[in-house]
C-alpha cells in the first residue's frame, strides 16, 4: 500500500470533533456521615476518646470544611471486624485492598448504568473504557472488573488509570478527548470510582495533615459517555471538550503527596496548597483562554475541584470571581465532601441539572464557555476548557 494511501486511511479514521459529553451518572454508598456528628463518631470508632485536645482541634477543622455530609462504604461494624484500619499506622493494606478491589468497580457500575440509561444507546456501542481510581491497585484492574460487571463487548479498548489523586477527573477527560477525536464513531465510557477505605485511619498527634484529610473525603462514583460527531437524532450533547492541558505548579514539590504503604494510603498535605493554587491560577487561565480571546473571568462557568473550602476561596479571590461562580463546586463539597477524582464529574452533573431547573439557555448556567480544574499531587493542575450545549427547545 502507498504511504499516501495509508495517510488517507488514517485521516479517515479521525472524527471531525470536538469530543462531547453525552451523559452523566453518579452513585454513592448508603452509609451517610453528618459532619457535625463526625468528630464524636471518628474518635469513638478509632478508640481515641482519650485524645481530648486533638478531638477539639478536629472539631474546629470539621467546622471550617463547609461540608454537611459524606457517604462511605466503611462503617462502624466493618471497623470492629478490621481494627487495624482504625489505628493510625497498623499494617492493614491487605484488608483495605480486599474491600476496595470489590467495591470500587461495583460502585462504578452503579454510576455507569445510570449514564448508559441517559445516553439511551445500546452498550454494545461503547468502544473504549477509561477507569480512574485512587482506591488501591490490582491486575486485572477495575477496568476489567467493570467490563465483566456491565457485560461490555470483550473487544472494548480499556485504559486503567490508578493512583493519580484528585486531578484524575481532568486527566480522564483529557484522555477521553484524544480517544474520541482520533477514532471516528467511538463512544467512550469514562468511570471514576473512589472508596476512602484505602486511607481511613485513626488520629495521630504528630500528623495534622492526615487529620485534615480525615475531615474532607467521601466515597462516590461518576460515569460519563463521551463521543465526537454527535448524532443529534439519538444523542444529546451536554458539554464540548474544547481543550485539555496539564501543568505542574512551580516550587510545589512538597505540597501534596500520597503514598501506598503497609498501613494503606498515607496523606501528606502542606498548609500552602490553597495559596499555591491561588498564585498560579490566573496564568493558567490566560494560557487556556488566549486562543478564544477571553479575558473576562466572570464571563465563564466554573467546575473547580473542591479539595477543601480554602481552595475554592483561593481560586475565587485570585480570579476576582462573583460569589455565584463557585456555587456548584461548593454545593458538591457540602453534600458529598471531597470525592477525589470523581468530584469534578459530580460538579459537571450538578451544573447541567441546575441549569435546567433554573430555566437557563445553556448547560453552563446560560453561559457559553467554562473551565474545569483538577488539582492533585505534584502539585498538578488539569485545565479543561468546555463549551456548554444549548437548552432551548
Ligand atoms: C487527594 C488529592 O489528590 C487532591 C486533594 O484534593 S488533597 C486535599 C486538598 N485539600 C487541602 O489542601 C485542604 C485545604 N484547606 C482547607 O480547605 C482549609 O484549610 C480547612 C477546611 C482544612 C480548614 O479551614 P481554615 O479556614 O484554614 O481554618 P483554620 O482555622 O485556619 O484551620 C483549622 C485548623 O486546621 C489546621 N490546618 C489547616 N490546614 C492544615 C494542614 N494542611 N495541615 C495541618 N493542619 C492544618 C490549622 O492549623 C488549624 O489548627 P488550629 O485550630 O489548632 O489553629
Amino acid at each position: 500500500m502507498e504511504v499516501s494511501a495509508v495517510r488517507e486511511m488514517l485521516k479517515a479514521k479521525r472524527a471531525e470533533g470536538p469530543a462531547t459529553i453525552l451523559a452523566i451518572g453518579t452513585a454513592v454508598p448508603p452509609n451517610c456521615n453528618y459532619q457535625d456528628e463526625f468528630p464524636d463518631y471518628y474518635f469513638r470508632v478509632t478508640n481515641s476518646e482519650h485524645m481530648t485536645d486533638l478531638k477539639e482541634k478536629f472539631k474546629r477543622i470539621c467546622e471550617k470544611t463547609a461540608i454537611k455530609k459524606r457517604y462511605t462504604y466503611l462503617n462502624e461494624e466493618m471497623l470492629k471486624e478490621h481494627p487495624s484500619i482504625a489505628t493510625f499506622d497498623g499494617p492493614s493494606f491487605n484488608e483495605r485492598q480486599e474491600m476496595v478491589i470489590e467495591e470500587t468497580p461495583r460502585l462504578g457500575k452503579e454510576a455507569a448504568v445510570k449514564a448508559i440509561k441517559e445516553w439511551g444507546q445500546p452498550k454494545s456501542r461503547i468502544t473504549h473504557l477509561i477507569f480512574i481510581s485512587t482506591s488501591g491497585v490490582d491486575m486485572p484492574g477495575c477496568d476489567y472488573q467493570l467490563t465483566k460487571l456491565l457485560g461490555l463487548n470483550p473487544n472494548v479498548n480499556r485504559i486503567m488509570i490508578y493512583q493519580q489523586g484528585c486531578y484524575a477527573g481532568g486527566t480522564a477527560l483529557r484522555v477521553a478527548k484524544d480517544v474520541a477525536e482520533n477514532n471516528k464513531g467511538s463512544r467512550v465510557l469514562l468511570v471514576s470510582s473512589e472508596i476512602t477505605a484505602i486511607f481511613f485511619r485513626g488520629p495521630s498527634e504528630h500528623h495534622m495533615d492526615s487529620l485534615v484529610g480525615q475531615a474532607l473525603f467521601g466515597d462516590g462514583a461518576a460515569a460519563l459517555i463521551i463521543g465526537a460527531d454527535v448524532d443529534e437524532f439519538v444523542e444529546k450533547p451536554l458539554f464540548e471538550i474544547i481543550s485539555a492541558s496539564q501543568t505542574l505548579a512551580p516550587n510545589s514539590e512538597n505540597a501534596m503527596a500520597l503514598h501506598l504503604r503497609e498501613e494503606g494510603l498515607t496523606f501528606h498535605l502542606s498548609k500552602d496548597v490553597p495559596n499555591l493554587i491561588g498564585n498560579n491560577i490566573e496564568n493558567i487561565m490566560v494560557q487556556a483562554f488566549k486562543p478564544l480571546g477571553i479575558r473576562d473571568w466572570n464571563s465563564l462557568f466554573y467546575i473547580t475541584h473542591p479539595g477543601g473550602r480554602a481552595i475554592l476561596d483561593a481560586v475565587e479571590s485570585s480570579l476576582g470571581l462573583d460569589k455565584d461562580k463557585m456555587r456548584e463546586s461548593r454545593y458538591v463539597l457540602n453534600e458529598y465532601g471531597n470525592l477525589t477524582g470523581a468530584c469534578v464529574l459530580f460538579i459537571l452533573d450538578e451544573m447541567r441539572k441546575r441549569s435546567v431547573e433554573e430555566g437557563k439557555s445553556t448547560t453552563g448556567k446560560g453561559l457559553e464557555w467554562g473551565v474545569l480544574f483538577g488539582f492533585g499531587p505534584g502539585l498538578t493542575i488539569e485545565t479543561i476548557v468546555l463549551r456548554s450545549a444549548s437548552l432551548s427547545t
